[in-house]
């Protein structure tokens, strides 16, 4: 197994320790784990390649990588953001700058904190993919004693699931900051995932698929858990931190911050009403006070919880 890092010095200290001190200190990966700063290298005979860069860094990476690729590699994107200005899910970046077929395209997503996984810890997941058979190879790729990866044909919904999440997972850190209790907690959990699922359902993905791995799962994980770096951040700002500290004390990408912003333009594009992510978006880009914030989403008109039994909901 090859793994690419843009840092020489670092990718050196991984071949010579099995150590990736920067991300993974203490940890010792496999010996079949060797690093290379050469990305033809780490793409050469590759027949899964896994993504997991920050979202808005993949499309330029990928389009220098295109020629690189073999016409049958399946792409694995662990990669849980929207991009900003095109509004697209990683999946569609990767497919066209790849020029893969949905066949080779899959995403990996579910309640997986990497800190907890290189532990071995139990964890399962979800490999989605428009073909079963590549969800099925994907599967036995990565299945292993304490890694569970379930397939599913609903790669919009396992994607939006596991963008949607750290927007929410940066609101209830932000009420976790202020010190708002768990009933905050939950209610941002439960309506988080009414909103998700709204804006999946007019994407065209399966409703059920919120109520699976890469949809409450992920939820549950992110938004409770301490090594979540959107809770993290989140919970910064609650604390009275501006988004510029925030920023600074954060070493490790928090996707929410950039990809509320796309998430709220797909809410627009699709006619679905995200308050809480246009709470995120209110505190994280424009400036507003998180107080005033959550008065505002508190004091907005009641709504039954559910409009019928079709499931189609209200903006909550
Ligand atoms: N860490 C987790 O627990 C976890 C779990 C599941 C999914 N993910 C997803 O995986 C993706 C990556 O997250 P992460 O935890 O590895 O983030 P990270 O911040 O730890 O690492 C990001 C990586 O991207 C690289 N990078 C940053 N800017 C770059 C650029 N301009 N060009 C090339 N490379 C660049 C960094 O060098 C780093 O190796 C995110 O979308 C995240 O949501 C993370
Ligand atoms: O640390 P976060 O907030 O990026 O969350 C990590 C994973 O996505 C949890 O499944």
């Amino acid at each position: 197994m090859t793994l690419w890092g843009r840092r020489p010095e670092l990718v050196d200290a991984i071949n010579a320790t099995g150590v990736n001190g920067d991300y993974l200190p203490g940890v010792q990966l496999p010996d079949s784990v060797r690093a290379t700063a050469d990305p033809a290298v780490a793409a050469r005979e590759a027949d899964i390649a896994v993504l997991a860069v920050s979202a808005q860094h993949a499309r330029p990476l990928l389009e220098e990588w295109r020629p690189l690729w073999s016409p049958s590699t399946v792409f694995v994107s662990l990669m849980k953001g929207v991009e900003l200005g095109t509004n697209r899910l990683m999946s569609q970046v990767i497919a066209e700058t790849t020029g893969a077929g949905p066949d080779r395209v899959t995403v990996l997503s579910g309640p997986n904190l990497a800190r907890e996984i290189v532990q071995r810890k139990p964890a399962a997941s979800v490999v989605a993919c428009a073909d079963h058979n590549t969800a099925e190879r994907v599967q036995t790729a990565c299945h292993t004693a304490y890694f569970r990866p379930y397939t599913n044909s609903d790669i919009v919904g396992c994607e939006l699931g596991g963008a949607v999440k750290n927007v929410i997972a940066l609101a209830v850190g932000v009420t976790d900051g202020m010190g708002l209790g768990d009933n905050a907690k939950a209610a941002l959990v439960t309506r988080g995932l009414a909103e998700a699922t709204r804006l999946g359902v007019a994407m065209g993905a399966d409703p059920l698929t919120f109520a699976g791995l890469a949809g409450m799962g992920d939820l549950v994980a992110t938004c409770s858990s301490t090594l979540s770096r959107n809770h993290s951040f989140g919970y910064r700002l609650g604390e009275g931190l501006t988004v510029e500290e925030a920023k600074k004390a954060t070493t490790q990408t928090a996707e929410g911050v950039a990809s509320s912003k796309a998430v709220s333009a797909l809410g627009e594009r699709y006619g679905v009403e995200l308050p809480i992510t246009a709470a995120v978006v209110d505190i994280i880009h424009n400036g507003q006070n998180p107080t005033d914030v959550v008065d505002a989403l508190m004091s907005r008109t009641p709504k039954p919880e559910r409009f019928g039994d079709r499931g189609r909901e209200a903006g909550n």
